[in-house]
């Protein structure tokens, strides 16, 4: 196992070792954002029957194929038809029938006119008026055709598309409320350290709240997974077995955070050995170089980084994107764009740095990045209050103030097209 590699090959590593998980059905409502599993196909023509496109008048286009300013044409109103009626009888020529929007078209009718250029010559533009039209119509004019959305048995949704909220409303058109999507990966979060307790209560001398717990839950729910938080378990190589081990038998992905190092109480790793195979230990990365990554009876088990910051760049870059592949995501990774940097940066360690950082356009209108002034790896607020982390390239060399550097924006969809 090579000591330290680089974020590239992490990710890669990690998403070869899950798999896409199995289809389930759910509620059109709980499809949002999901990948469906199957095909999904319409029960019927969408919509049903040809229908008017604006409130106005149903005709023959060619009983006005000789309309004009100087010799209009007139008919009379012979019906009403509101959306919801129909009206199946004969439209002899010089009549015509009022329709509103969404009515089915007579079905002695081809053409819809708008009633904002009909004028009326007599009564109030209901059955028994007189209507006038000064220009001709085309074939169709204002008449959406049956099946424009979708024709019955057509595939609408493919296997492997992102459902969007627009799609939710497609596939209820078409009769489909309920949809197999890619099953929702369960994963489970084991915080580490003797340090933690829970909040709220109030930590005592040396202790600390867990943070992490909550914000690596958090990171998973917004990544489409199901998260539970387990029980703090306190820096014991053998506790720490026994609940990553039970995890690993419930759970399709296991992330704990904290002990990742080689400190004295630091067990992730031994404990991910003895218990499987450990493929991981250390990615080129600041913050979050201490990342562990390994299988415990087939079930992938991560070791986040204990310090808030590390834990998220660790999530948010590498466990996303396997949590993303389960789910049949074909976008992984976040958007990156290129931003001039506002001020000078020295290098003292050589990895390569994510800095907090919040992007915006300059008065030029170009995107500027500018780095949080803390980048303590120790703390959750600077990220709350960035929108994106500024990567400073692997080596020594000092990034200057107007450098362009790439950015990688958290909070954008993966499938976002820049
Ligand atoms: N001699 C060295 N010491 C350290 C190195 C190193 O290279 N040589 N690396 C440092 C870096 S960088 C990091 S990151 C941490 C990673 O170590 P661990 O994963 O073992 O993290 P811990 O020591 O358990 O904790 C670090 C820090 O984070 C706090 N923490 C832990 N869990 C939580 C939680 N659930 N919620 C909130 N905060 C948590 C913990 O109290 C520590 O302050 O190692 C450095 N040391
Ligand atoms: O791995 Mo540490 O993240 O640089 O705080």
């Amino acid at each position: 196992m090579p000591s330290m590699i680089s974020l590239e090959e992490a990710r890669a590593l990690v998403v070869s070792h899950v798999s896409v998980l199995p289809a389930e059905t759910v509620p059109l409502l709980d499809a949002i954002g999901r990948v469906a599993a199957a095909d999904v196909k319409s029960d019927m023509d969408v919509s049903p029957f040809a229908h008017a496109a604006m409130d106005g008048f149903a005709v023959h286009a060619s009983d006005l194929a000789e309309a004009s300013e100087q010799s209009p044409v007139e008919l009379d109103v012979i019906a009403d038809v509101p959306a919801g009626s129909t009206y199946e009888g004969p439209i002899a020529p010089g009549r015509c029938v009022r329709i509103m929007t969404g009515a089915a078209l007579p079905a002695d009718a081809d053409s819809v006119v708008k009633y904002e250029i009909v004028e009326t010559v007599s009564g109030d533009g209901k059955t028994g008026s007189r209507v006038r039209f000064s220009e001709p119509c085309k074939l169709g004019n204002n008449v959406r055709q049956p099946g424009e959305e979708a024709r019955e048995g057509e595939t609408i949704v493919h296997e492997g598309e992102v459902i969007h909220p627009a799609g939710i409303g497609f596939l209820a058109g078409c009769g489909a409320l309920e949809v197999a999507v890619r099953r929702r990966p369960r994963v489970a979060v084991i915080p580490i350290g003797s340090e933690l307790v829970e909040p709220p209560a109030k930590p005592g001398p040396g202790h600390i709240r867990n943070s992490n717990g909550y914000a690596m839950a958090a990171c998973a729910i917004d990544a489409g997974a199901t998260c539970d938080i387990l029980p703090i378990v306190i820096d014991d190589e053998d506790l720490l077995a026994q609940a990553v081990e039970r995890a690993a038998a419930e759970y399709d992905f296991v992330v704990t955070t904290g002990g990742a190092s080689n400190g004295d109480f630091d067990f992730i790793k031994p404990v991910v050995e003895r218990l499987g195979t450990l493929y991981m230990t250390t990615v080129n990365m600041r913050p979050g170089k201490a990342q562990t990554f390994g299988l415990v009876n087939g079930t992938p088990v991560f070791g986040l980084p204990g310090n808030p910051a590390a834990a998220y760049m660790g999530f948010s870059l590498i466990i996303r994107p396997a949590l993303r592949a389960m789910q049949g995501y074909a976008a992984l990774e976040h958007p990156c764009v290129k931003a001039r940097i506002t001020s000078s940066k020295k290098k003292k360690d050589p990895r390569r740095i994510f800095s907090r950082a919040t992007i915006a356009r300059g008065a030029d209108g170009e995107l500027e990045v500018t780095p949080a002034k803390n980048q303590s790896s120790g703390l959750f607020g600077v990220i709350q209050k960035s929108n994106c982390v500024a990567i400073m390239p692997e080596g020594l060399d000092p990034v200057l103030e107007g450098d362009m550097v790439e950015c990688i924006l958290l909070d954008a969809p993966e499938d976002i097209v820049l």
